[in-house]
C-alpha cells in the first residue's frame, strides 16, 4: 500500500512510522545540528518518564526503576510523544503530545531543554527523533500513571501506558528479555536500551545477558 492510500489524518506521516529496514539506521547527532542544518527534516520528540524503585517484585526480583512506555494504536510499543508541527518548538511539541497521550500535568512535570537526552537521525526518512528523559519520584510516577486513563488520546492513539519489567526470571527469558522481543516503533527499543545504560539502571554486562535471553526467546518460537 502506498503512502497516499492511507486514509484521513494518518496519510501524511504514515510512511515515517513504518517498520525500519536494517539499512535505515539512526545516527546520533547533536540537538543543535538537528535544529539548524537539519531544520527542513521531519522532527518527532518522545519522552521517557521514570523513577527509582527499590521495591522487590514477587519477593525476589529487584524492580530497579519504574519506566513508562505505551502500547500504541498500531500495535507497536513506544514512548509517549509525537511529530513536531511546522514552526513548533520541539519542547512545546513533546509537552503537547504528552498532555494528549498520557494526560501529563504540565504545571508539575513540564519537559524542558534540560531533559533532552539524545537526538538521532534517519537519513533515509529525513527524520530527526529527539528523546527526553524526565526523572520523578515513585509517588509522582504513580500519579502520572493514574492520569493516563483520563488522557484525551487514551483509547484512540494510545491503548495504555505500561511499565517495563526490568528483571529476568529464572528461565533467562521472561521479564525484560521477552519484553524486548515486542515490536517497537522507530528507534524506541534503542532509546530504551541506551537509557538503561546511560542512567546506570543496568550495566553493559547485564544488558548483554538480557539481549541473549531475547534471542533465546525468539529462537524458541
Ligand atoms: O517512542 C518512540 N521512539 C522513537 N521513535 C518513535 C517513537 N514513537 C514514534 N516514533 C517515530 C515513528 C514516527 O516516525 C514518528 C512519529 O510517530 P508518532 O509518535 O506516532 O507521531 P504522532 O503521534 O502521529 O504525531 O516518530
Amino acid at each position: 500500500m502506498s503512502t497516499n492510500d492511507w486514509p484521513g489524518i494518518l496519510g501524511d506521516f504514515e510512511h515515517l512510522g513504518r517498520p525500519d529496514q536494517p539499512s535505515h539506521q539512526y545516527k546520533e547527532e547533536s540537538y543543535e545540528h538537528c535544529t539548524t542544518a537539519l531544520e527542513s527534516y521531519h522532527h518527532a520528540a518522545h519522552a521517557l518518564i521514570y523513577a527509582d524503585d527499590d521495591s522487590i517484585k514477587f519477593k525476589f526480583y529487584p524492580a530497579r526503576a519504574a519506566i513508562m512506555m505505551q502500547m500504541r494504536c498500531d500495535g507497536y510499543v513506544g514512548f509517549p510523544g509525537g511529530m513536531v508541527d511546522d514552526g513548533e518548538n520541539i519542547e512545546a511539541a513533546v509537552n503537547r503530545e504528552l498532555r494528549e497521550e498520557i494526560g501529563l500535568n504540565l504545571k508539575k512535570y513540564e519537559i524542558t531543554k534540560e531533559d533532552h537526552f539524545m537526538s538521532q537521525v534517519s537519513e533515509f526518512k529525513k527524520l530527526c527523533l529527539h528523546f527526553y528523559v524526565k526523572k520523578v519520584t515513585l509517588e509522582e510516577f504513580f500519579e502520572i500513571e493514574m492520569d493516563c486513563l483520563r488522557a484525551p488520546d487514551h483509547g484512540t492513539e494510545v491503548m495504555g501506558a505500561l511499565r517495563v519489567p526490568l528483571y529476568t526470571m529464572g528461565d533467562g527469558m521472561r521479564g525484560l528479555p521477552v519484553f524486548l522481543a515486542n515490536q517497537f516503533i522507530g528507534n524506541a527499543r534503542q532509546q530504551l536500551i541506551t537509557a538503561l545504560l546511560k542512567l546506570g539502571i543496568m550495566t553493559e554486562d547485564e544488558v548483554i545477558k538480557v539481549l541473549k535471553g531475547t534471542e533465546m526467546f525468539k529462537s524458541s518460537l
